[in-house]
């Protein structure tokens, strides 16, 4: 099998509160793959997430994004290997008063460093780009409109294409559903499953909804107290595993 994509192995974080985050976390992210992680409260998901895409910097262990030590690297490196990962969060976090389309071209700046994107002026040539963006999820007809003016599931399927005119190899994507109604929820995650299926693209999610993960995931993994206690095929995750996640452990038994 090729290399994956998302290669984190050993990552332990350590705040500098003292909370230990995270312990001996590994996991792979493969090409055309949603993987979905799961965990209660203050397990560690969020610090993964960040740790893969550059945004903190580990205790210990490594991170690989398309074969790039993300771990390792800083400045104008780190930004670059950075536009391979895409990131979608709870919130849309839209420009509202801005249309649709001016959402979506914001994603091309990385690729254009230059004194009119500095100036905040959106790359205008990358228009088409987005259009194909908005159109794979489904909100071209939106384009002008103000990105105000859309629902809440329609605004996370627009930072998903914001997400997408990055042109990344892989998505990112903590809580995308935490705001949307079940329906809205249901179709984010189809929308998730037909990327990295059909357009190859790897996708690391965390969802708070075992049901959610179980209809659309490749790969289910299990997190508890900044460890990865199981990763499997949905359908080889039993209940009492899901529920062992979010079972309450005494104080005292969790990491320092
Ligand atoms: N910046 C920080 N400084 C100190 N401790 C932090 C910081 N960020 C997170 N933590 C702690 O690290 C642990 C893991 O937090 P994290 O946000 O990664 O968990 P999570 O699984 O994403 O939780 P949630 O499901 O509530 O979003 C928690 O105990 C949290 O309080």
């Amino acid at each position: 099998m090729s290399q994956p994509l998302i290669e984190v192995s050993g990552l332990a974080m350590r705040y500098p509160t003292g909370r230990m985050a995270l312990t001996d976390a590994s996991l792979t992210v493969n090409a055309g793959e949603l993987v979905v992680i799961l965990g209660a409260n203050g397990c560690g998901k969020s610090t993964l997430l960040r740790c893969v895409a550059g945004m903190l910097q580990p205790t210990a262990g490594r991170v690989t994004v398309a074969g790039s030590p993300i771990s390792n690297l800083t400045g104008q490196r780190l930004a670059d290997a950075r536009m391979a990962l895409g990131m979608v969060f709870q919130n849309a976090n839209l420009v509202k008063r801005r249309s649709v389309i001016a959402n979506v071209m914001a994603g091309t700046l990385g690729r254009h460093r230059n004194w009119k994107t500095a100036l905040g002026l959106l790359p205008h040539s990358e228009r088409p780009f987005a259009e194909r963006c908005l159109d794979e999820v489904g909100l071209l007809g939106f384009a002008d409109q103000r990105a105000g003016t859309l629902s809440g599931g329609q605004a996370q399927r627009c930072s998903v294409a914001r997400a997408l005119a990055q042109r990344p190899l892989a998505l990112l994507a903590d809580e995308p559903v935490a705001a949307l109604d079940p329906e809205a929820a249901e179709g984010l995650m189809s929308l998730l499953k037909r990327l990295a299926h059909e357009d190859g693209l790897g996708i690391l999610c965390v969802l708070h909804q075992p049901d959610l993960a179980r209809r659309h995931a490749d790969r289910i993994l299990g997190m508890k107290d900044g460890r990865v206690l199981f990763d499997e095929k949905p359908s080889d995750v039993q209940e009492v595993a899901v529920s062992a996640l979010y079972a309450k452990a005494p104080l005292e038994t969790l990491p320092a």
